[in-house]
């Protein structure tokens, strides 16, 4: 990705279903769960480097005994911090107390950190500043075990402000805007309303206070708090929580839009945000690893028993396609292949714009994640070689001598590791013109391999801004001195902003709105931009269920294809000698690489809920108004 994109964030939640003894037995440890929950995190580092943190549950312990622990960390390395810190403090105790080492009662009463039930997170902020205190599990503590709330999310509401201010409707006076705490304060008033509920209950069947509080965590209904909390909420979701007691949940967005996954056998229940993580650190098949369904939630309970209830009615699963394309590992077994097809089906486009010239062009990709569609554009382009050589063997079949079959057979397809990403260059200098060139370094390439005869080919997941490529790599390729560079896009045009989770949220920012706005500007139709503004404008109080994206009619006028050479022009300059191309994934074939995540509302304009398209509806009227400003 030649972009800088803020990433997502993951989740990990481990229960451990058996007695801590059972695990030491067994594993050789009572810090078992601990030791998982840091390869999950670590395996989930893509995710998120802003923050991390971690929380654990110890369950049933005497009265005056400390059972939740949390450590978060918002330094430059925040997973290897809060696991230094939980280390130090483990081997502290354990070194003072040498009679704690084959005692796992011990462990349990008197080191931190050790228990049942863990929630890690992983975190690229999208709401709020990157303090302390934005850094996930978000705790709401309370004396009554079960009211303790403690809660980790991969999410963005479209309409974090309306939530923050129903709770002020309800009277209450939240201390922060960070929508972390505005989604737990919603779970957690509904969460107080229910014990107080079974509280009733419990005290009109004769418990007495004392007794009443075990029976009210053993009712708890999670999936009915969680139905009530869930009402209002517009966005993309995985959250993540647990409850004081011992209950955990996670549950997912209607449409499926934020990934989460899950797995389960007599000793554990392991959630992740995605799959190759679980199998890896569990060592567990592909197979056994599911996904959470779309409006539902994983409700564990303090007992172990585990149900996935209904909590809200499923939408059109719009699963984020740009998971697949970007943001997770490609070592899952099938984002590797569909990653590999999304560079095969490209490779018509390809072959058209090197006019099937394969011998005089150079295959190369931006590391890293463009790898895998560089593979499968590669394998698609030999397959088309094999196949031109298959035709001319059969076509000259009976004049065919062994020195022209082999030299036949010689000729392969060309590719090459082009583009380096160096390390990070600091741009130190404000001066705009030396600082331009510093950032052309940020990437180095192999010189000696491009011939200028030759066109250079150079595949990347996505374009969103287009600066890195006009900065630094355009330049950078343009130093090999091809005859033609061919950037390539795994993705399709982004056009839209994002309000799910990708911070992509302004839409002067898309390389492929200014191409637009300069397509109309240059055809004279630029009085449309100012007919989708009154349009906006006119629908900026509706409700969100009224608004209509009418964004789209700034693309309407023209082919991908336009778009797509009116930015390759944007992305060139006079000093460039090479001619600069660029295709873009179609949309369709998008779909067909990655058939389960049909999610393409950046691509498409297609809002999967009703509050992107007032988002969409904001964003456009933020341009127009010169506003630089967020639109959710
Ligand atoms: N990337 C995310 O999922 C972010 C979660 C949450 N919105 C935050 O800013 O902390």
């Amino acid at each position: 990705m030649s972009d800088a994109l803020k990433h997502e964030c993951g989740i990990a939640l481990v229960r451990l279903l058996k007695p801590l003894e059972y695990y030491k037995e067994k594993y050789g440890t009572a810090f078992y769960g601990i030791q998982k929950m840091y390869l999950m995190m670590e395996k989930q580092h893509n995710r998120g480097q802003d923050g991390a943190g971690f929380a654990s549950i110890k369950l049933d312990v005497e009265a005056g005994q400390r059972y939740i622990s949390r450590v978060r960390s918002n330094h430059s390395q925040p997973i290897q911090d809060v696991f230094a810190q939980i280390n130090d403090r483990i081997n502290e105790e354990m070194t003072a107390h040498p009679e704690y080492a084959n005692d796992v009662e011990k462990q349990k009463a008197n080191i931190p950190y050790i228990g049942e039930l863990f929630l890690g997170h992983v975190r690229y902020g999208t709401f709020g500043k990157n303090s302390i205190e934005s850094v996930h599990p978000f705790l709401r503590q309370s004396n009554w075990m079960h009211r303790n709330l403690i809660l980790a999310g991969n999410f963005n509401m479209t309409n974090v402000k309306e939530l923050f201010e129903n709770l002020v409707e309800l009277g209450q006076h939240p201390k922060e805007m960070a929508d972390t705490v505005t989604v737990m304060e919603k779970i957690g008033h509904f969460l107080d309303k229910e014990v107080m509920q079974l509280y009733q209950d419990c005290k009109q069947e004769g418990y007495s206070k004392r007794e009443a509080s075990p029976v009210i965590a053993e009712r708890l209904d999670i999936a009915k708090i969680l139905a009530r909390s869930a009402k209002n909420l517009d966005g993309g979701y995985a959250m993540a929580g647990l409850l004081g007691h011992g209950d955990a949940f996670v549950f997912r967005d209607p449409a499926g839009i934020r990934p989460a996954y899950f797995y389960q056998d007599d000793e554990v229940v392991v959630v992740a945000s995605e799959r190759p993580v679980i199998q890896t650190v569990f060592n567990v098949p592909f197979e056994s690893v599911q996904e959470i369904s779309p409006g539902n939630a994983l409700i564990i309970k303090k007992s172990g028993k585990v149900s996935m209830e209904q909590i809200l009615e499923p939408t059109v699963k719009k699963a984020c396609s740009f998971e697949r394309i970007y943001f997770s590992r490609g070592s899952d077994a099938e984002i590797y292949q569909e990653r590999k097809n999304l560079g095969k089906l490209i490779l018509p486009a390809v072959l058209k714009s090197i006019d099937s010239d394969t011998d005089n062009t150079v295959f190369s990709y931006i590391p890293n994640t463009a790898e895998t569609s560089f593979y499968g554009l590669v394998e698609a382009a030999q397959d088309f070689l094999n196949q031109r050589k298959n035709n001319y063997i059969l076509e000259n079949r009976n004049t065919l001598t062994a020195e022209t079959l082999q030299e036949l057979l010689a000729v392969k397809i060309r590719t090459e590791k082009v583009a380096i990403k160096d390390a990070k260059l600091r741009t130190f200098i404000t001066e705009d013109s030396s600082r331009d060139d510093l950032v052309a370094h940020v990437y180095d390439v192999t010189y000696g391999v491009i011939k200028p005869t030759d066109n250079l080919v150079i595949i990347d997941d996505s374009i969103v801004r287009g600066t890195t490529l006009k900065m630094s790599i355009i330049k950078m390729m343009d130093r090999l001195k091809p005859k033609r560079i061919v950037i390539v896009s795994s993705a399709p045009q982004i056009r839209y902003p994002d309000c799910y989770g990708i911070d992509m949220a302004k839409l002067e920012g898309l390389v492929a709105f200014r191409a637009a706005l300069a397509l109309l500007k240059e055809r004279n139709l630029y009085h449309i931009v100012d007919e989708v503004y009154i349009k906006c404008k006119a629908q900026e109080n509706f409700a969100d269920t009224d608004v209509i994206n009418y964004v789209t009619a700034i693309y309407d006028q023209f082919t991908p294809e336009e778009v797509s050479d009116k930015i390759a022009e944007m992305l060139s300059s006079p000093e460039i000698n090479a001619e600069v191309k660029i295709i873009f994934q179609k949309v369709e074939d998008l779909h067909i690489a990655c058939p389960k995540n049909l999610g393409d509302w950046y691509f498409t304009g297609d809002y999967p809920t009703p509050g992107g398209n007032r988002v969409v509806n904001r964003a456009f009227m933020n341009f127009y108004e010169g506003k630089d400003a967020r639109a959710y």
